[in-house]
């Protein structure tokens, strides 16, 4: 290990901090270019904990080198993990979900702000590590699993029973995570129905998708049912960009911080039918160039859709991307009741 890093010209070893960043790329490609099974011998100097240091010393410890297939980019700058803490206002007493915790460094601040964590991870060697990591706290709960095959519920549900919080129809759980992009899609529908259990999803996500989930209406041709998903459930806000060199293995994209206010379900949009809802909803999208008249046949027939939208004062020649959340539940319901 020494003699990897004196190969290294001193002012180039990648010390980092936020502010030494920069030298990632350079990092990237030395460490690409090592043979693999050097790769998980190298070493680098650090200033703070979390940062590259402590991501590699980690992943040193399990012999892991980074797999693309589980989206595995580390978080290398401590102070990003900081501020996802400070946008999910995560405070002394909280419950908080975090979807692969990898090594840990996202896990540690939201520990050290008081949160009880629930922390649920794919890979076996990292949920591993970060048991082994927080072994001394009995306010971290690891379970080694697929978040998209998971029943959330019921594992939220007996934890804040522990906490003798269910019931209290306080909404003490939050979720703030640096997720896989490749999952990002699953994991705003698989959380943002849960209103009476979370009161706040904080995700890192790819800049792009954050982007289209939250800013749907400034490109209709991106408009989609996930959008009406995501407004009928939440209030959503875009936070801040994660620029790509703040992650180790690099990704190709940049990231982006977005969060959703949960809709408590008393304050979804009033529909006689959640699912028939989106039904309709996703029946007007397969015909996305199509006007609803003719995608909507199979509810009514073409004058009638023509009729409804006509007393809704919406045009008779409407596609669904040029609907808001507000025009969908109407329409809906005056098709639903007729
Ligand atoms: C982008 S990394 C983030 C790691 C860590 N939170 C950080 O900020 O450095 C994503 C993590 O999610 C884990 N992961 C991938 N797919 C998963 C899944 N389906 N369920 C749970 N964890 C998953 C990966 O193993 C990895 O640890």
């Amino acid at each position: 290990m020494a003699s990897l890093i004196k190969s290294f010209p001193p002012n180039q070893i990648p010390v980092t901090s936020t502010s030494k960043i920069q030298h990632k790329s350079w990092y990237s490609t030395t460490l690409t270019n090592l043979p693999k099974r050097r790769r998980n011998l190298f070493i680098v100097c650090a200033a703070n904990p979390d940062d590259y240091n402590a991501t590699l010393k980690a992943l040193n410890s399990r012999k892991r080198f980074p797999r693309k297939s589980l989206g595995q980019h580390y978080m290398l700058n401590s102070t990003i993990n900081d501020q996802l803490a400070v946008v999910g206002n995560v405070k002394d007493g909280d419950l908080v979900l975090e979807i692969g915790p990898g090594t840990g460094s996202l896990t540690n601040v939201l520990i050290d702000a008081g949160a009880t964590v629930l922390a649920i991870e794919k890979d076996p060697y990292m949920a591993a590590l970060v048991k082994d990591r927080f072994a001394d706290t009995n306010r971290l709960t690891v379970l080694q699993e697929d978040f998209t095959k998971c029943h959330i519920r019921s594992h939220m549900l007996s934890l804040l029973e522990r906490k003798n919080l269910a019931g209290t129809g306080k909404r003490h759980a939050k979720v703030v995570a640096n997720i896989p992009f490749n999952i990002s899609k699953d994991v705003v529908k698989q959380l943002l129905p849960l209103g009476d259990i979370f009161s706040e999803v904080v995700l890192l996500l790819q800049d792009e998708t954050a982007i289209r989930l939250v800013e749907s209406s400034s490109k209709p041709s991106e408009y989609r049912p996930i959008n009406i998903f995501v407004k009928f459930y939440s209030d959503p806000e875009y936070k801040f960009q994660v620029p790509r060199a703040n992650f180790f293995p690099q990704p190709k994209v940049d990231g982006a911080v977005v969060s959703f206010k949960l809709k408590q379900p008393s304050d979804y949009p009033s529909v006689p039918s959640i699912k028939s809802f989106f039904s309709l909803v996703s029946c007007a999208f397969n015909g996305k160039r199509k006007m609803l008249r003719n995608t909507l046949q199979h509810l009514s027939t073409p004058s009638e859709v023509e009729e409804t939208l006509r007393t809704l004062g919406l045009p008779t020649t409407s596609r669904p991307e040029e609907l808001t959340l507000d025009d969908f539940v109407r329409l809906h319901n005056s098709i639903v009741n007729t």
